[in-house]
């Protein structure tokens, strides 16, 4: 199989080239995906469940006359799910919920003159929306990745919505592990069309103030679209086809690095994997590794479509490396190289990073205990993957007793006199004057 996989040298190419072979491919037809998106947004925010059930029946090619999971549903999934996957998905839990308890702010309270105290307190959004992609495959551990934080971060309303599967009922493995997390209200609706029913309500689905979760580049796009809309809802970042860069040096094993390139490229057609090496020898036998490897996976199709969007690119050292991958901002970012930790430093912009030959992107995938839910398309360089704190709202508090006010007030009255607002003065002088007065 001729996975496709071009070669290229970074001190060999100029400045067009080199931004040529760093675009992201789903950029390339965006207006076209953008057009399609905004027209099914209209139509769902006009007509709700009955273009749901339309738009389900053009893109998933499934009748579905009652979107919302029963409780048989649940049960059964309970039944049929094996238990060595419900262990898994278990031990997934524990380690995620910990890593991510841990990382929970704390609230703050400093006292930053005397008498005036200013808090940062927080405070779960009420109506979360869970977005599980299901379209090449089910990605339960991305019901787990959403599900666990929100628990954590105790919103009252939790929604998920995935697309049906072909005989119109829900991935089991999926209703496990969000009835795991305490979700039991899952919609079996997928793509854009999900993303606009959870941002603006159908008869079914109820609206939600923020939006959850990866998928395709429809999915992806409607969350942009509904970020942007006053009456929408917001979302925790723009997280959508796969992508991992791998740094390797010398020492890396070309078979480890084939598959952790073609870990991502399985995703979907659209996902992106590079790699950035100043070794040629261990180009070359990555190169040879994709092809075999590639043509052993039963997603060999997918996986070989994304190969044609995918760098095996050779640099002059590995500081040059860093420097690129910083520049691409990739949503996984793998440092195989003998001392991982010594160029952690150096890295400025990456969803996640795996240090080392023996740290695979794929247990963050599913059960080291980081969050999956990451930026792609380079978002990286401005934006964090999911935390419990996307689920929360950070509110600030300050209270100032009449010393407080004294010590303080003189300062942003001047300052308030200084931009011209008058009514700002005013509104602390009144209070030092009442205070002089009653001193
Ligand atoms: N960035 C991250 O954190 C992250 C995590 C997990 C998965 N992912 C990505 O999520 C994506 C999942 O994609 P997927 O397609 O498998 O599932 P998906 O659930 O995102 O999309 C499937 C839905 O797309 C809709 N659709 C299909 N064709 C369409 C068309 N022509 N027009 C409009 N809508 C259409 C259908 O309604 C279908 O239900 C992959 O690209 C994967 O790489 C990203
Ligand atoms: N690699 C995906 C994020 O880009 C997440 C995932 C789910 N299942 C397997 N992988
Ligand atoms: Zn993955």
């Amino acid at each position: 199989m001729n996975t496709g996989t071009g070669i290229s040298d970074w001190n060999a190419l100029d400045d067009a080239q080199r931004a040529v072979l760093l675009a992201r491919p789903a950029l390339s037809n965006n207006e076209e995906i953008r057009d399609a998106v905004r027209r099914i947004i209209a139509q769902v925010r006009a007509d709700g469940d009955s273009t749901l059930r339309a738009l389900t029946r053009r893109f998933d090619g499934i009748e579905i006359a009652d979107f919302a999971v029963s409780a048989g549903e649940f049960a059964a999934a309970e039944r049929i799910v094996p238990d060595e996957i419900k262990d898994a998905l278990d031990a997934a839990i524990r380690r995620i919920e910990q890593f991510h308890r841990a990382a929970m702010l704390a609230d703050v309270r400093v006292e930053t003159a005397p008498g005036v105290v200013c808090e940062r307190v927080q405070r779960p959004i009420e109506k979360v929306g869970l977005y599980v992609p299901a379209g090449t495959a089910p990605l339960p551990s991305t019901a787990i990745m959403l599900g666990v934080p929100a628990r954590l971060a105790l919103c009252p309303q939790v929604v998920l919505c995935t697309p049906p599967t072909r005989d119109g009922g829900c991935d089991p493995v999926v209703l496990v592990a969000a009835a795991r997390c305490g979700i039991r209200h899952v919609y079996k609706i997928g793509g854009a069309q999900a993303i606009a029913a959870m941002a603006f309500g159908s008869e079914t689905i109820p609206k939600c103030d923020k939006i959850f979760g990866p998928g395709n580049a429809y999915v992806t796009q409607a969350k942009l679209e509904v970020a942007q809309d006053p009456l929408g809802a917001a979302i925790d970042m723009p997280a959508g086809p796969s992508e991992v860069l791998v740094i390797a040096d010398d020492s890396a094993n070309a078979e480890f690095v084939a598959a952790d390139l073609l870990a991502q490229a399985e995703h979907g057609p659209d996902s992106q994997v590079l790699l950035l090496t100043p070794s040629r020898a261990v180009l070359d036998a990555v190169a040879t590794a994709l092809e075999r490897q590639c043509a052993l996976l039963p997603r060999a199709a997918i996986a070989t479509a994304a190969l044609q969007y995918s760098r095996l690119i050779l640099v002059k050292d590995l500081a040059q490396a860093c420097a690129i991958s910083n520049k691409y901002a990739p949503e996984h970012l793998i440092l195989n190289v003998r001392e991982p930790r010594s160029w952690l430093a150096k890295i400025s912009s990456a969803g996640s990073i795996f240090l080392g030959a023996w740290s695979p992107e794929s247990v963050g995938d599913y059960c080291s205990g980081t969050n999956h839910v990451l930026p792609t398309y380079g978002y990286a360089r401005a934006w964090s993957g999911v935390s419990v704190s996307s689920f929360q709202k950070q509110i600030t508090v300050q209270e100032l007793s009449p010393a407080g006010l004294q010590a303080i007030g003189p300062d942003a009255a001047t300052l308030a006199r200084c931009e011209g607002l008058n009514g700002h003065e005013r509104a602390v002088t009144v209070r030092l004057q009442t205070l002089e007065k009653n001193a």
